[in-house]
């Protein structure tokens, strides 16, 4: 069912397999995603992250298990989704509120100035894409995404090639959409920072398969200087490379993450 006004969907990934040259990729893969809840993943190159994003947009079909949207597999194209590009794909001969209303009604100017606004580009409307900064320009794909009130914002690296200053401005607009507009997020990372900084939980593909789920109970907006910050960063490096973990966080972590999970499938 089409939730409504951008408010979340439950996105449940059932056993996901995907191949590519007769190489698996994604191996039988499973999660959970609560509505509303924001989620990263992270991984080595290649690990299939951005594959497991494609599927959930519909882009590509699963060679096994299955997608549900709350409650209803998803077959073909997912239209309750937007999903953010590294480069933000904007069109260089329509200007930047054309670019937002892209494939809306025609009457839809004025909730594109809105998002535009939010975004914080109001006095940049008229301007061509070629004039903006990077900055500028992934904030009007944030707002192209944002004006269709999806209920499932998906990143693929949307910040990946900002400098790093930009990223942290953008980190925070994009956690403060989310809270705003309540749609569940998903944003694929390389950056452990910067998912332990914004996610309500963290999780790992390895092998293709969900190698650590990792809750980050923070409250927000959260401290870079907090040591639990930096335990949950150490934590989720080292099982990236999956190096022992120095400080033995492993334990406690593991119990956060099993009383997470419960609460989730019950
Ligand atoms: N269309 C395709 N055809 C063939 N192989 C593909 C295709 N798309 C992805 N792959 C392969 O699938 C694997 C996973 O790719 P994917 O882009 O999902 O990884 P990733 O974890 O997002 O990597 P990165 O962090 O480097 O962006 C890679 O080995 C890649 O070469």
């Amino acid at each position: 069912m089409r939730a409504v006004g951008g408010k979340g969907i439950n996105v449940h990934i059932k056993a996901v397999k995907k191949s590519y040259d007769a190489r698996n990729v994604l191996n039988g893969l499973d999660l959970k995603i609560k509505e509303g809840e924001f989620v990263s993943i992270v991984g080595k190159s290649g690990c299939g992250k951005s594959t497991l994003l494609r599927l959930i947009a519909g882009l590509e079909g699963c060679d096994g298990g299955e997608i549900n949207l709350n409650e209803t597999q998803l077959e073909g194209l997912n239209d309750q989704a937007r999903m953010m590009f590294q480069d933000g794909r904007l069109l260089p001969w329509k200007r930047v509120l054309e670019n937002v209303c892209l494939g809306l009604p025609a009457n839809s100017k004025q909730k594109a100035m809105e998002a535009l606004t939010q975004v914080g580009l109001k006095d940049r409307v008229q301007d061509f894409p070629s004039k903006l900064s990077g900055g500028q320009k992934q904030r009007v794909a944030l707002a192209r995404a944002l004006v269709h009130d999806p209920s499932l914002l998906l990143l693929d690296e949307p910040l990946g090639a900002l400098d790093a200053l930009t990223r942290l401005e953008m980190q925070g607009l994009i956690e403060s959409l989310w809270k705003q507009r309540k749609f569940t997020a998903i944003l694929v990372t390389h950056d452990v920072e910067e998912a332990v900084a914004i996610s309500d939980r963290v999780v790992l593909i390895d092998h293709g398969k969900i190698y650590l789920n990792q809750p980050i109970p923070l409250p927000r907006p959260r401290q870079r200087t907090n040591p639990a910050f930096s335990m949950y960063v150490e934590e989720i490096l080292d099982r990236i490379m999956n190096r022992k973990s120095k400080k033995n966080y492993s334990m406690i972590l593991n119990q956060e993450t099993q009383s997470f999970l419960d609460s989730i499938n019950n």
